[in-house]
């Protein structure tokens, strides 16, 4: 499960260009001071192993999904320190440092580091080394940092999108809006990266679609409805026909559907908003194709969905569909069905299919917690915009991942706590992930790489019952259930998380 990989592979030199600020100085200052005194004392041979773990899953939860892998062997493909980072350590480091130690740094790179990894986007559980990094002790000591800022914050956000997609089903869109609400800007562009690696399905950070090649969605905020007080604030009010190229109204189409689908939903003329529907008519000018209105400025039942319908028709009378629209508070359960029976009248009542599915989009604070709760209401919502709760990771804002030495020089080593949780698992491991007959995954089972690995059909000592046989994971293996290669070698199919 936890296989080699290769620092210069041809996915590292062809994945998108990295953020500027991964870079060796990203790290804490005593990884720089241990290295010193590790380089002070001789031990440049030595030879270390570190596991990176985390000890509990996010959010009270049963799993957590890996993720920044491709950044870490990005940072150590790269990793170089420039003049100006010499520089800057000479100036700061005490002057008792030896110069030397500073023509040393200027040399290092991580050659000679060899990283063994979990597959990026792997469902992984706690005490199982997602990354493990062997070579000299100096150079891994000084990339603990890094690697742990790098993977911490991507697993937590990839994790906590899965349990947004679980809550919401295959079918649902979710797209990511959380950019102005994140921790800054490197931490809006890694919500977003990491979001869709997590499930959802697009986002509304430009930055980070045109860097990871994300699909990027949008509407419009209220100030654009609200900045229209009347139809005179309409300059332009025609669009040409799709069809025939033709010139037309569509303030003219959508007062006139306005009047008759007033009647048609049982809703007062009067009470809509004309700067609304001003709002809208330019909108769809400006996207014929792509007409999504936010229709809560004012009053949804009484003014957004009228408003909308009206420019959805006068946009048909002139060969376009529109796609939907957005609620942006309110009861989200409640709006979204008026807004979808609204939509059921008017397919029927003008016999125009397509507009009973128009595309139902909600946001505004939501979390887990309202989505669940929205689907046992009952709603009728096709998309999710979420920001503020998947981004700041609301429930759990981080996770504990940490980076440990478990072997030095082929001997194994051990961290002791009165804290049973934070004791190590010592040595250099292999980890297996075990699956029954049917293709589910039964456990991870961890062992010394020198003992002798698990093989199929055997019996394994370790207790089936045992969730993610955590439990179990210091004890060697002698023998297993069926192995997950040796599965896939038989063509069945192996469950990916
Ligand atoms: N039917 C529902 N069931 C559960 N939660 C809901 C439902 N409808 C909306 N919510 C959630 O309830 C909260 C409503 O928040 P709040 O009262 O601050 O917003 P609002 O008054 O509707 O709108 P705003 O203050 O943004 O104009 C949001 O987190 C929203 O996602
Ligand atoms: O609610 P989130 O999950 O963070 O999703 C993003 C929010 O950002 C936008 O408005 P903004 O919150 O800036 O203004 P508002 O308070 O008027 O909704 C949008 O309309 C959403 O409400
Ligand atoms: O496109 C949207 O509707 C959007 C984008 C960011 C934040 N809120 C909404
Ligand atoms: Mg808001």
């Amino acid at each position: 499960m936890i296989n080699r990989v290769e620092i210069s592979s041809d996915r590292i030199r062809n994945s998108n260009s990295q953020n500027g600020v991964i870079q060796p100085l990203l790290t804490d200052l005593y990884q720089i001071n241990m290295a010193y005194a590790y380089w002070k004392s001789g031990k440049h041979d030595d030879v270390a192993v570190f596991d990176l773990f985390f000890r509990k899953n996010p959010f009270q939860g049963e799993f957590t999904i890996f993720a920044g892998l491709q950044e870490c062997l990005t940072f150590l493909q790269n990793f170089r320190y420039s003049e100006s980072d010499i520089e800057y350590l000479r100036e700061n480091m005490p002057p008792t440092v030896e110069p030397e130690y500073f023509e040393f740094l200027a040399n290092l790179t991580t050659e000679e580091v060899t990283v063994y990894a979990v597959d990026e986007g792997k469902v992984v559980f706690p005490r199982v080394p997602l990354l493990v990094l062997e070579g000299p002790l100096i150079v891994i000591q000084l990339l603990e940092t890094t690697l742990l800022t790098l993977v911490n914050y991507a697993s937590l956000v990839a994790t906590n999108a899965a349990r947004y997609r679980m809550a919401a089903g295959r079918k649902m869109k979710l797209l990511e809006f959380g950019l102005r609400r994140a921790q800054g800007p490197d931490g809006g562009l890694s919500a977003s990266k990491y979001a869709y690696l997590g499930g959802f399905d697009g986002t509304s950070n430009v930055l980070a679609g045109k860097l990871y090649n994300i699909p990027v969605k949008g509407t419009h905020a209220h100030s654009y409805i609200s900045s229209f007080s009347s139809l005179d604030d309409l300059h332009i009010d025609t669009l040409k026909h799709k069809e025939t190229g033709e010139e037309l109204s569509l303030k003219e189409a959508s007062l006139r559907w306005r009047s008759r689908l007033a009647d048609t939903l049982n809703i007062i003329q009067s009470e809509a908003s004309d700067g609304e529907l001003a709002a809208f008519i330019s909108f769809a000018i400006a996207f014929p194709c792509g007409f999504i209105a936010l229709v809560d400025t004012y009053d949804v039942l009484k003014s957004g969905i009228l408003n909308f319908c009206a420019v959805a028709l006068g946009l048909h009378d002139l060969g376009y569909r529109a796609l939907g629209l957005r609620i942006d508070s309110g009861d989200l359960a409640y709006l979204s069905c008026i807004a979808r029976a609204s939509f059921t009248t008017v397919a029927e009542e003008y016999e125009l299919d397509w507009f009973a599915s128009l595309q139902i989009i909600a946001s505004n604070d939501i979390n887990e917690d309202t989505i669940i709760s929205l689907n046992e209401q009952g709603h009728k919502i096709d998309c999710f915009g979420i920001g503020t709760h998947l981004v700041t990771c609301q429930r759990q804002p981080a996770l504990g991942c940490v980076f440990k030495l478990v072997e030095i020089n082929g001997e194994a080593k051990i961290k002791l706590s009165q804290d049973m949780e934070k004791i190590t698992c010592p040595g250099k491991k292999s980890v297996y992930r075990l699956y029954g007959e049917d293709g589910h995954a039964l456990i991870d089972l961890m062992h010394r790489t020198s003992e002798e690995a698990p093989s199929v059909w055997e019996e394994s000592p370790v207790p089936p019952s045992i969730p993610g046989g955590q439990e179990s994971l210091c004890e060697p293996s002698q023998s297993g259930t069926p192995a997950q290669d040796v599965l896939a070698e038989r063509g069945t199919a192996a469950a990916s998380p």
